[in-house]
């Protein structure tokens, strides 16, 4: 569909034309341009400023070869990337996901969600993101090391502590962080912040593992008390993925009073109207590194279902889609209104497609939208850099406490904005146009660069 603004039509041409045929990437550039109608209406000289045709091209885009051998002594070959999407609010920062479905696409999206995340949480963080196509499913820890290591060999050359700043995303926990920061550390002989996630023997933030689940509750609650004078308690939840994201929003959907059903992986679903027992989770997957279907076995009364997008359709009165881009449809999102969800709120990067999200507003479905709703974890990795450059830990209830205020002022910076522009409640424009002012601020400053 056609922009209402010309400039922003041509904007948009012109991301198509240089990005041909990547559609997550461009799926995220038209839900951001969507949000700067009325900006651009209400302030035409930004315009001249250049400052939005200037958003949406990264100021870098890296990629590599990454060689490596496996058990067997075969040379596997993988494609590595980095995106330093935008520098203006602070050094480069964003994870790194392993994953087959790993692309220039999906990295370019990634990265630029990351760029209005970061803005929104307050703290000086630019965006960036990074990855390979590598599927560490069914690899050794032996093999998970010499692709980690090659990997960093070449990353090396391009990040660092005031530079740029990976973490953990899709594939990508504390183990893969540990054998990257050893191997930029002996490529480099520097000790530093150069990535976060890192474990708490060697820098890492208490909380961190918590946060992106924990931030996404925090968000959760405090747009349910805000715009429906309501909370998690009583209500059913549904969290799809079972990785980290979902497993500590499980943790604090239930801890803030929810019953938490179901959980998924890219095979299947398990729903257990009793509640999910999340110590037998964590066992099954931070432990055993195993699949869900394992839980049906371990617990009396839970099912297990083929085919994961199924999970959508358990009724319940919270969703929290916490797997993937694009894991959540129209359909599937016609399904849980039918069958009486409330609130929708993203733990994973651009779970929603535009006709679920189109639904979900228009029904007038509460929906957190990922770039505000999930920032806890770079949030709480910001917190990390600051911990390492101070050389200090703090506890982790000051890191909760810090994330949980975080998470509260984005929900209001993201809800002011939406009330600012005519859109009041519509937090995926607030959030994009929250998280676009501070960026635009700081280019302006610094000239056209
Ligand atoms: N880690 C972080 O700090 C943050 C992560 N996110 C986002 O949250 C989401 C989950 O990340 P995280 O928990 O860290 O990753 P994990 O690797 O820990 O878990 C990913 C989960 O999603 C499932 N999944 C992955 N790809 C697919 C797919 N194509 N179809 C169906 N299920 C899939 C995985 O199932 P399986 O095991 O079968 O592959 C797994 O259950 C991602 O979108 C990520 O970008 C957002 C903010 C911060
Ligand atoms: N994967 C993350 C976390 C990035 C980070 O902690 O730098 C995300 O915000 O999508």
């Amino acid at each position: 569909m056609a922009f209402k603004s010309e400039y922003l039509q041509r904007v948009y041409e012109t991301v198509e034309k240089r990005n041909a045929g990547e559609s997550e990437f461009l799926q995220a550039v038209r839900e951001v341009l969507e949000s700067f109608e009325p900006v651009v209406e209400q302030n035409p000289s930004i315009i001249d400023t250049g400052v939005i045709d200037r958003i949406v091209e990264p100021e870098r885009f890296i990629q590599f070869r990454v060689s490596w051998v496996d058990d067997n002594g075969k040379v596997q070959v993988n494609r590595g990337f980095r995106v330093q999407f935008n520098s203006a609010i602070g050094p480069y920062k964003g994870g790194l996901r392993l994953h087959p479905s790993v692309c220039a696409s999906v990295i370019k999206f990634l990265g630029f969600e990351q760029c209005f995340k970061n803005s929104l949480t307050g703290l000086p963080m630019g965006g960036g993101k990074g990855g390979a196509d590598f599927d560490p499913k069914g690899k050794s820890d032996g093999e998970i090391m010499r692709f980690c290591q090659s990997f960093m060999t070449e990353l090396s050359k391009h990040i660092g502590a005031d530079t740029d700043v990976p973490a953990g995303d899709i594939g990508v926990g504390a183990r893969e962080i540990g054998y990257l920061f050893g191997q930029y550390k002996r490529l480099r002989n520097e000790f530093t912040g150069v990535l976060t996630g890192k474990g708490l023997s060697y820098g890492g933030s208490l909380a961190r593992k918590e946060a992106t689940g924990y931030g996404l509750c925090y968000f959760t609650d405090e747009m349910l008390k805000n715009m429906k004078n309501d909370s998690f308690k009583g209500k059913t939840v549904v969290v799809s993925g079972s990785g980290n994201v979902a497993i500590y929003a499980t943790e604090k959907a239930t801890e803030l009073g929810g019953k938490v059903v179901a959980l998924s992986d890219s095979n299947g679903y398990i729903y257990d109207a009793n509640g999910i027992n999340l110590d037998v989770v964590k066992q099954i997957k931070e432990v055993e590194r195993g699949r869900i279907k394992e839980y049906a076995d371990r617990v009396e009364g839970a099912v297990y279902t083929e085919g994961c997008r199924g999970i959508w359709s358990i009724p319940c009165d919270i969703a929290l889609p916490c797997a993937t881009q694009n894991e959540l449809n129209g359909e599937e999102a016609a399904l849980l209104i039918k069958n009486g969800v409330m609130a929708v709120a993203e733990g994973a990067n651009m779970p929603s497609t535009p006709e679920a999200i189109e639904a979900f507003l228009n029904a007038g479905v509460l929906f957190g939208p990922a770039k505000a709703a999930n920032a806890g974890g770079v949030a709480t990795s910001g917190l990390e850099m600051c911990q390492n450059s101070m050389r200090y830990s703090w506890t982790f209830e000051e890191v909760d406490a810090k994330l949980h205020d975080i998470m509260v002022n984005i929900f209001h910076n993201a809800y002011n904005a939406s009330k600012k522009y005519g859109m009041e409640g519509n937090l995926v424009a607030g959030a994009n146009i929250a998280g676009f002012e501070k960026i635009a601020d700081a280019m302006i400053a610094q000239g056209v660069a």
